[in-house]
């Protein structure tokens, strides 16, 4: 049996995995990646990239739809087999070599297989021949295994085989009817790009869309999909899912309705990729998402864990489940890692080097339904549960200048909470077209605790959608200097 040795050890080879193994090469580490499927991970294949391929051509057309001008110029359909051409080559045709020549070109070790921690500091890799590595890392073992969909405990739904968000991202025929389970990121995502491929979409929601965001963001979607067609039901679960005899799929609702389709989409959240990663050898109960603390060192009760060596970035740790927010853990894992192996000084205070603060308090995320919604921080609900003393700005973004250049009938609503002992803004949201771009600005605003008097010395351009800083803090009362 082949024995490896490195500093590092990083079990999956997703984004999160790059960026520790990358920080740790880059502070002096040896470091090895191992990867049962594609170097690159769910974001690259079956998740972030795919999906958004999927959605841009129809928001694209939507775009060109809402200008006089360039409206009349459209005068055929979307094509849907071009924009599956187009995902493919995003997804590079599933193909993981430029990645692999990228941890190459970086310094970093590919070790291909399934990787099952077999001891302290030893990770055994067992290949696709069935053949085993035993690799021993002097310093850390980082867990970043990322997460799977969760399939509900519904009747007949695993035998109808539904689709995941894995094969809706990488679907190559549009179906002529999909019934999606979920009101969360991906069910919504999901609609809005089949909805446009031109599926007739039903989406069955337990509560309302985007719970998890402040009421509007999930009303203006729910609101514009069925614009577009679909039929969104929300306040009924799903209670048993069965074939019907010409193929189809029936999906029976608490309500007593039926929804069938012809593709059963289930987005119904995420579970952990730990049931198979040997964590019962360290006393760590398989199954279940890490605890990390800031520094991403696994906690655990365990003497097996002493000596902080085990670590776990990414979806694994259940912190946020966003590519960039597990790139922004990799990054002070693998410094940390880096630095504890050397005997530097570790930098954990709230907002050093080597923690990830902000993912507490300003996590920002963008879901790309038409319209957008970019939010970061708290909610109103989220702050005033936390016990914030706040007021709550909401502007209409229509009324903007730049809305009015950008779309004609453009919808569109904005927010932003504000932390009134301290003055500064801890949430903002806004939903509309072409809102993504300005979520940098409220999250350098959020975790730079930027003071309300000096964003009015922060003058927006115009005509653009970024005036609505200037709107939102005249709704707050511009300070008189007394
Ligand atoms: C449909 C969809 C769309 C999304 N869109 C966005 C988006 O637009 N923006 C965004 O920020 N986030 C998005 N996300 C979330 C994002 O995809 C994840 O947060 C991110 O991919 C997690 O990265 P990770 O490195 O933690 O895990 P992953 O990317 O899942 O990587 C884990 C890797 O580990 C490998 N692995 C697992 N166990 C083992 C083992 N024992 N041995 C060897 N290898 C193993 C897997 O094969 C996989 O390649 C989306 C998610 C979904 C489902
Ligand atoms: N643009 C993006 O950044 C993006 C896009 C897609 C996914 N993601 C990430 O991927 C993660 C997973 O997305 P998701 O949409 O699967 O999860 P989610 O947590 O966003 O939504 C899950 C939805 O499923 C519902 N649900 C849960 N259990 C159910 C059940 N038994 N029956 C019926 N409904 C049920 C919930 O009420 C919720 O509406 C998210 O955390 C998100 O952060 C991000």
């Amino acid at each position: 049996m082949p024995e490896q040795t490195y500093d590092l050890i990083v079990v999956g080879g997703g984004t999160s995995a790059e960026n520790v193994a990358d920080r740790a090469v880059q502070g002096g580490l040896t470091a090895v990646i191992v990867e049962s499927e594609l170097v690159g991970g769910a974001c690259s294949y079956w998740a972030c990239m795919p999906s958004k391929a999927l959605i841009r051509a129809g928001t694209a057309l939507a775009a060109a739809r809402r200008v006089q001008g360039a409206a009349e110029a459209i005068t055929g359909q979307l094509d849907a087999m071009a924009a599956f051409s187009r995902r493919d080559t995003i997804v590079h045709d599933w193909s993981d070599q430029s990645q692999v020549d990228w941890l190459e070109s970086a310094g970093i070790a590919l070790v291909r297989g399934h990787g099952r921690i077999t001891g302290t500091r030893e990770v055994t890799v067992t290949a696709a021949d069935g053949s085993t590595t035993v690799l021993t890392a002097k310093h850390a073992v980082a867990l970043c295994p990322g997460s799977a969909s969760l399939m509900p405990a519904i009747p007949g739904l695993a035998e109808v085989e539904p689709w995941t968000s894995k094969e809706a991202t990488s679907a190559q025929v549009v179906p002529r009817t999909l019934a999606i389970i979920g009101g969360g990121t991906v069910a919504t995502e999901m609609a809005t790009a089949f909805t446009a491929l031109g599926s007739t979409v039903t989406v069955i929601a337990r509560g309302q869309l985007l719970s998890g965001l402040e009421p509007f963001a999930g009303e203006l979607v729910a609101e514009a999909l069925r614009r577009d067609g679909a039929t969104v039901l929300t306040g009924v679960s799903a209670n048993s899912a069965t074939r019907t005899l010409d193929g189809d799929i029936a999906v029976i609702l608490s309500d007593g309705r039926t929804v069938t389709a012809s593709e059963l989409l289930v987005a119904t959240g995420r579970v952990p990729r730990t049931g198979d990663l040997g964590l019962e050898t360290v006393g760590l109960p398989p199954g279940h998402w890490l605890q990390v603390d800031d520094t991403l060192l696994v906690q655990g009760h365990s003497p097996a864990l002493a000596g902080d060596w085990l670590y776990a970035v990414g979806d694994v740790t259940n912190r946020a489940l966003l590519t960039h927010q597990g790139k922004y853990q990799a990054r002070a894992a693998g410094d940390v890692i880096a630095a504890r192996a050397a005997g530097r000084r570790v930098d954990d205070a709230p907002w050093g080097a080597h923690v990830a603060t902000a993912d507490h308090s300003a996590v920002p995320q963008v879901t790309f339904t038409d319209p957008e919604i970019a939010s970061v921080g708290l909610t109103q609900a989220a702050a005033e549960k936390a016990g914030y003393r706040i007021r709550v700005l909401d502007y209409d973004l229509s009324w903007l200048g730049g809305a009015t250049v950008l779309a004609d009938g453009y919808v569109g609503h904005a927010r932003a909470i504000v932390d009134e002992d301290r003055r500064v803004l801890i949430g903002v949201t806004f939903v509309g077209q072409d809102v993504a771009e300005l979520l940098h600005a409220a999250t350098i605003a959020v975790v730079g605790e930027v003071p309300l008097e000096r964003l009015w010395h922060a003058v927006p351009s115009y005509p653009t959608l970024s005036e609505v800083w200037l709107r939102l803090l005249e709704e707050y009362g511009r300070p008189t200097g007394a």
